[in-house]
């Protein structure tokens, strides 16, 4: 690998993608566990044709690319399913979030990762940050952004590590329940400790 790691992570709608927009701004390069997910599954994808033999062609938008509403809404109440999905994606994840890590330029590389702790991603990374926000605020900002209930969230939220465990094994917390413009000073100051 070339460049430092920095993995970034934290629950859903805790403010990763806001957090490594402004990495991103600051000219860091991002490496996104989440957009990889959606590139191996894209239409006529080996992984997207597992996919639709395990859950049958309604799992399909009339356009061929996945429903992830309908796949989401089967995972999260059915461990099978998500044991099974998970088994599947999270290898083709990681050889490709890996080969992009090496092949990142810079100080140091920002990979960001919701399921970082849970895959064992961190042991790629020199330093871990956890962004963090209470569980009733990942509720409200995640239904205020998606087509979401709060059951299902917390279902989500049922499905990953707990909040204190995370933090527990954080070498660096970004507290992002306050304003934008704080969270912002606080990447600006993990910046400044990595940039050379
Ligand atoms: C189930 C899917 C289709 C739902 O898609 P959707 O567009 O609604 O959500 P999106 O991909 O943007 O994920 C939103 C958030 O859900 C959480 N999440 C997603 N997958 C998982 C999972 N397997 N376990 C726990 N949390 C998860 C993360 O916090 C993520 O940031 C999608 O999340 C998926 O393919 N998940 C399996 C792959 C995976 O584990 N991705 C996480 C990155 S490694
Ligand atoms: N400090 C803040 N104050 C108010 N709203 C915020 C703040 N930070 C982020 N948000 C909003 O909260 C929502 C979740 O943030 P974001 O999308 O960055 O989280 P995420 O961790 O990347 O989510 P996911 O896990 O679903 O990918 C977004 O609508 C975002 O605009």
């Amino acid at each position: 690998m070339s460049a430092l790691i920095l993995g970034l992570t934290g629950g859903i709608a805790s403010g990763k993608s806001t957090v490594s927009g402004f990495f991103q701004q600051l000219g860091i390069t991002i490496v996104d566990a989440d957009l990889i997910a959606r590139e191996v599954v894209s239409p006529n994808s080996p992984a997207l044709i597992e996919i639709t033999n395990q859950f049958g062609d309604d799992i399909l938008l009339p356009s061929g690319e996945l429903n992830r509403a309908q796949l989401r809404h089967i995972i999260f109440q059915d461990t099978k399913a998500k044991t099974w999905l998970n088994a599947l994606l999270h290898p083709l994840i990681r050889q490709e979030l890996v080969a992009q890590l090496n092949s990142a330029k810079g100080p140091y590389v920002v990979l960001d990762a919701p399921l970082l702790f849970e895959n064992g991603l961190e042991k790629l990374c020199a330093k871990t940050v956890v962004v963090d926000i209470p569980k009733e605020m990942q509720i409200s900002r995640a239904t205020k952004r998606d087509k979401v209930t709060q059951e299902q969230i917390r279902n989500i939220i049922e499905a990953q590590m707990p909040r204190e465990e995370k933090l527990a094994k954080a070498d660096i917390i970004i507290d992002n329940s306050k304003s934008i413009e704080n969270t912002q000073s606080q990447v600006n100051s993990i910046h400044l400790s990595f940039k050379n």
